[in-house]
């Protein structure tokens, strides 16, 4: 049976940390670092991560801030809101929660943050910085699964590792960091997608595999080899009548099926989610310390 990589455990580990160092900052004199969340709509899976991000942030003595937008905002609207946030003094780092309504363009809104306020990492210069290996805000979920692999002592220099899935947030970046020069990292890279022909082929003969798909169940025991690394980042809502809520949390991976071959794997939840909370933390106190060397200068 599978060891199981706990990101419950290992994201308290870290939020410690993070209290910890705040603790001094505020101790030598200097205010708490702040993020603030911008959400649009009501999404009901993006109220709930939003609210999670403010426990977070409270957990750790930061200052947090939501705001609430409509959904009806126009693009011009939401720039001008994102420009006021990119001014604002003593703000350190600023998401904007995804996915946006369908009348706003993305990928504009995006590159009008400021790239030294972007702790989500999503900026293309913040992108780019991340795959030239320049330090950066890394995108909270892979810099989380880089994060688990290296406090988990999970080596993957010359590793094969499977990524399925090339979202912007999540696939792409995620190969990207894993091929990257250095500890985790050095490992040769191949990524799937749904265009992919034969994706057993390529999960057979894996050591670490990175499901980021978005389909229930979708990696069988069948598709990876004895003994392999599988992390699990798919989060899927699915309907279940006879459970409390009314539906489950279903990962990208048959875990019943999968777990008794792997060597080690993520449990959904309590995997990655938890570790791309924290590493949002993480990315605000980087942004702060940066503005407080600076105001020292
Ligand atoms: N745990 C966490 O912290 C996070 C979890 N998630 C979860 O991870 C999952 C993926 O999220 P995200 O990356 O944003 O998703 P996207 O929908 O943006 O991307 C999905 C990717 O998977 C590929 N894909 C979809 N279906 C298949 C298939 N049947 N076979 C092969 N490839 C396929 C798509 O291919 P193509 O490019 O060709 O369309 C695409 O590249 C979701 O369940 C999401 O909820 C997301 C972010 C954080
Ligand atoms: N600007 C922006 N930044 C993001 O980082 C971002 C985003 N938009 N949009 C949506 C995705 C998704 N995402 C998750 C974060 C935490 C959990 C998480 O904590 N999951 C828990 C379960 C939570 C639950 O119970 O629903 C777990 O896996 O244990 C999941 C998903 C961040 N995203």
């Amino acid at each position: 049976m599978a060891n199981i990589l706990d990101g419950i455990k290992l994201s308290k580990q870290i939020k410690q940390e993070i209290k910890d160092e705040v603790i001094q900052y505020v101790n030598q004199g200097y205010r708490r670092p702040h993020l603030l969340a911008l959400l649009v709509g009501e999404n009901a899976a993006s109220v709930t991560y939003v609210n999670n991000k403010i426990k977070d942030c409270q957990a750790v003595g930061f200052k947090s801030s939501l705001v609430k937008l409509k959904n009806t905002i126009t693009e011009e609207g939401l720039l001008k809101e994102v420009g006021k946030l990119n001014e604002t003094d003593g703000l350190d780092g600023f998401i904007v929660q995804l996915p946006l309504p369908k009348h706003i363009n993305q990928e504009r809104i995006i590159t009008a943050i400021n790239p030294d306020k972007d702790v989500d990492g999503f900026h293309p210069v913040n992108f780019g910085k991340m795959a030239l290996g320049i330090e950066s805000f890394l995108p909270a979920t892979p810099y989380g699964i880089m994060e688990m692999l290296s406090r988990y002592k999970i080596s993957t220099e010359g590793k094969q590792v499977v990524v399925i899935g090339r979202s912007r947030i999540v696939g792409r970046p995620m190969s990207i960091l894993l091929s990257r020069k250095g500890n985790p990292g050095d490992a040769t890279v191949t990524l799937v997608h749904s265009k992919t022909v034969d994706i057993p082929k390529h999960t057979r003969n894996a050591d670490i595999i990175i499901t980021a798909l978005g389909v229930p169940q979708f990696l069988k025991a069948d598709m990876i080899k004895q003994g392999s690394v599988i992390i699990d980042v798919g989060i899927t809502k699915v309907e279940d009548f006879t459970s409390e809520k009314g539906y489950y949390l279903s990962g990208d991976v048959d875990f019943p099926e999968v777990s008794p071959k792997a060597s080690w794997i993520t449990p959904v939840p309590g995997g990655v989610g938890p570790m791309t909370r924290a590493m949002l933390l993480k990315n605000t106190l980087f942004a702060y310390s940066k503005e407080i060397k600076k105001q020292n200068k």
